[in-house]
């Protein structure tokens, strides 16, 4: 069968592409094609997913919290009420660390009250388009962005996986149909990149003054001062319990703005291994009307928590606290005034520097991906729970826009879209400015407060929203 003279060009033009792209293409990715290549590990495979998605968002600032993120954090030594507490703030403050919370500037506090600029406290208002925060659009002044939305690294990070010869498919399309040029491989990538995107967009969300700052119990979370990083001594037990508990400072956080009362009925909806119902023991009553609910749905880790009550608590304490194992996104009864709900999230620092139990595994991909649904379900879950007139905190430890600030504004949509509830997000400039010595805090969140990493203090990364329930 003759070829007719138009498809012999056709034809021979493809032969041609693909010696070009075999002489050229192939050989400037070969290190990608080594066949003996190790493949990466874990940690590799999180810092490259890093690199693509957070460099973009956090730019100039990216490099420091990089370096950060792989250097040996720093711990904060939260003070146990029911140890000996003079006697350990006494051994804290001879070993050089001091109170960062007696230290926090609280005369800013009424100053950042007051102050209604970008984040400040704007009674019932929408979120202005202009100060909100559009991943794209600041892409787009930093860094080339295609035609997809991509920048470069994200657009390096898809033609890793689809490898050079995904290249040549390109050429190719008219003999492939179209369901083939995708594989399952490709899809996951794109996945990766939607779900990594937060897009900001105007939405009706009240935003309501800030409450006065409460650090409350005052039994201290000492840390060293910037830029020493020496580290804690274990904790010694007084009758019976360990004298401090010892945290990331940055965890300090979202108990702080749950603002918890001797009183209050509490849910802690992802509570283990504990070191947040830790704090949140601190400032209840438990014999006097206080009450804390600790659930989680991983059995192995509510025994890390049973173990955590058990050497900080006496056991009338202890025993008073409800531990269940259920699934955060089933219903729970509506009875809490207060709500946190620590959700799990790319737990960036671990990801980076332990190959165990990382999410970041190729064969852990879908759930991975899987977590932003997870994250808002949780979310949902932990406002249903809550009383109207109610406080509910979400908290991650990751730089992620999307489970951050994303997950807020797709619930507070969802919300708006298919319930009768109500919510406003509960300014947290106070808090910020009076610790602003001991965190860094990044200045474009939209919805909460994000702590950054940095080597003079390494703490974090943590994300903190507060929400109210109104309806
Ligand atoms: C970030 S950790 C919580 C840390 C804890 N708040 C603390 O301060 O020690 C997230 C927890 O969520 C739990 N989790 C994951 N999916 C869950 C779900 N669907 N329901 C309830 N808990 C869940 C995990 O087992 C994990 O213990």
């Amino acid at each position: 069968m003759s070829l007719s003279s138009r498809n012999f060009l056709r034809l021979l033009w493809v032969y041609y592409k693909q010696c070009h792209i075999l002489t050229t293409k192939r050989f400037r990715y070969k290190p990608k094609w080594a066949y003996n290549e190790k493949p990466l590990k874990n940690c590799e495979q999180a810092l490259g997913n890093f690199d693509a998605f957070y460099k973009p968002f956090y730019r100039k600032d990216w490099p420091s919290i990089r370096v950060s993120l792989l250097s040996l954090p720093k711990h904060c030594a939260a003070v146990n009420k029911y140890g000996n507490v003079e006697k350990i703030q006494e051994q804290l403050c001879d070993i050089g660390a001091e109170d960062f919370l007696l230290s926090a500037d609280v005369s800013v506090q009424n100053e950042a009250m007051s102050d209604t600029s970008v984040n400040g406290p704007k009674q019932n208002a929408t979120v202005p388009e202009s100060s909100s925060v559009n991943f794209h659009t600041q892409l787009a002044n930093e860094e080339a962005v295609d035609a997809e939305g991509l920048d470069m690294s994200q657009r390096n990070l898809l033609e890793d996986g689809f490898g050079a010869d995904q290249h040549s498919n390109d050429d190719l399309n008219m003999f492939v149909p179209t369901e083939k040029v995708y594989s399952e491989r490709d899809l996951l990538l794109r996945e990766e990149i939607s779900l990594n995107s937060f897009e900001s967009r105007e939405i009706s969300l009240s935003v309501l003054p800030a409450d006065p700052l409460n650090f409350s119990p005052d039994v201290g979370a000492f840390v060293f001062q910037q830029g020493d990083v020496s580290r804690f001594p274990s904790p010694k037990p007084h009758h019976g319990c360990l004298g401090y508990y010892l945290m990331d400072a940055a965890s300090v956080l979202p108990v702080l703005a749950l603002d918890v009362q001797p009183d209050d009925r509490v849910l802690d909806l992802c509570a283990a291994p504990g070191g947040k119902s830790y704090l949140i023991l601190q400032a209840l009553d438990l014999h006097g009307g206080g009450k804390l609910h600790c659930n989680d749905v991983a059995q192995a880790r509510i025994s890390r928590l049973k173990n955590v009550l058990r050497l900080h608590f006496p056991q009338d304490i202890s025993e008073r606290v409800t531990i269940t194992k259920m699934n955060g996104t089933s219903t729970f009864p509506t009875i809490y005034n207060k709500v946190l709900v620590d959700v799990p999230c790319n737990a960036d620092r671990h990801a980076v520097t332990e190959d165990e139990n990382n999410l970041f595994k190729i064969s852990r991909t879908k759930e991975r991906l899987g977590l932003t649904q997870i994250q808002k379900n949780l979310l949902i879950s932990a406002i249903k729970s809550c009383v109207p007139g109610g406080t509910i905190v979400y908290s991650t430890c990751t730089l992620s826009p999307a489970q951050n600030d994303g997950v807020i504004q797709a619930v507070a949509e969802e919300l708006w879209e298919t319930s009768e509830i109500e919510i406003a997000v509960q300014d947290l400039n106070p808090l910020r400015h009076s610790l602003s010595r001991t965190f860094r805090f990044h200045d474009r969140s939209q919805y909460g407060l994000t702590v950054l990493p940095t080597l003079l203090n390494n703490f974090g990364p943590s994300y903190v929203s507060k929400l109210r329930r109104l309806k």
